[in-house]
């Protein structure tokens, strides 16, 4: 994370008493994730991670922490949220909202193998279908609306090629949100951010989805698009590698079978996935806030990723 809001041991005594988790030991700030204020807190109790939430409101928090709640109870592995003395999970720290979850074992896999991509492609449809009868409702807040907002704050930066590129983009993509194909395909509560950075593996062991921040409802085939090009793709060329790819669809599809219709849209989806997070990272890298510790993200990866996935048919669904 970069640390936005910074925080000592000292700041948390009086306020850690609300939750059953002892005196805490130890705080530090964690240099990954450019989101949130996050810290490893360790108390008499244990390992946890403390969150500072930046750009999030207390109205929009429980989506994400009940999210994350109604997964862990029925077997997905996300980090569990920890509720105060009055059954809260979301409380003010330092005028913010904060959250405190259980830290998971293990490291993200920043190389992945196709046993490492097919535990995530398993582990997502898993989530898709656990998530199916949650209550809570909130879009995909870095959706189709999002990226249309934001594309004239971000476009006077770019040179011909790059403008170009984009509202050829964001002109496709409106087009395609108001196709039959688009309306037919399922949806529900999505990560929306599963990148390898996002998971945890212990060996070849998943242990544990994390970061639900930007989570919402959405398509899950959006969901699966932005995890495989993040998990399958060579990382100098922004190609996809077949044998991850494989790997991850078929896990996926093994749990929860792809629809005729979500072959038909796989294309359009693989090219939104990129285009949301060039976006993400032109803006981020434009409209830069001030932080410790932070490192804005390279927007050129997914610019070469949204060109090629345009230029290139899309692997099999099925
Ligand atoms: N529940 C968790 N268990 C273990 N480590 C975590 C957990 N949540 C966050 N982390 C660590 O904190 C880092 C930053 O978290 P992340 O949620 O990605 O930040 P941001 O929301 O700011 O992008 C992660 O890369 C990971 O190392
Ligand atoms: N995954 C996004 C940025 C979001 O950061 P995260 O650390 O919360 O995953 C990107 O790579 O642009």
């Amino acid at each position: 994370m970069a640390v936005f809001t910074a925080l000592h041991l000292d700041d948390i005594g009086q306020w850690l008493t609300q939750f059953p988790l002892g005196k805490p030991l130890a705080l530090k700030g964690i240099a990954s994730g450019i989101e949130n204020s996050n810290f490893f807190l360790s108390t008499e109790r244990g390992e946890y991670v403390l969150t500072i939430f930046e750009n999030l409101s207390f109205e929009q928090l429980p989506f994400y922490l009940q999210l994350m709640r109604h997964l862990a109870d029925r077997g997905v592995l996300v980090p569990a949220p920890i509720a105060n003395a009055d059954g809260e999970l979301v409380t003010a720290l330092q005028g913010k909202p904060a959250a405190i979850v259980s830290k998971l074992d293990g490291s993200s896999q920043m190389a992945p193998q196709a046993v490492h991509c097919a535990a995530v492609g398993a582990m997502l449809a898993k989530m898709h279908l656990a998530a199916q009868d949650f209550p809570l409702q909130q879009p995909n807040l870095r959706g189709l609306q999002w990226w249309n907002a934001t594309t004239p704050l971000v476009l006077h930066h770019l040179d011909d090629a790059r403008a170009h590129l984009l509202r050829a983009e964001i002109h496709f993509q409106d087009a395609f949100a108001a196709c039959d194909t688009y309306k037919a395909i399922p949806r529900g509560p999505v990560h929306a951010d599963l990148f390898r950075n996002n998971v945890m593996f212990d060996g070849e062991q998943l242990t544990g989805f994390f970061d639900f921040y930007f989570a919402g409802c959405d398509t899950w085939l959006f969901d699966v698009a932005v995890t495989v090009n993040d998990w399958c793709v060579d990382l100098a060329t922004g190609v996809l590698d077949k044998v991850r790819v494989r790997a991850l669809l078929d896990a996926y599809r093994a749990v929860r079978p792809f629809t005729h219709e979500e072959q038909t849209a796989w294309q359009a989806m693989l090219r939104a996935a990129a285009l949301r997070f060039w976006l993400s990272r032109l803006y981020d890298f434009y409209q830069p806030r001030e932080a410790e510790m932070l490192t804005p993200h390279d927007p050129t990866h997914f610019e070469r990723i949204l060109r090629e996935r345009i230029a290139t048919p899309a692997p099999e669904l099925f």
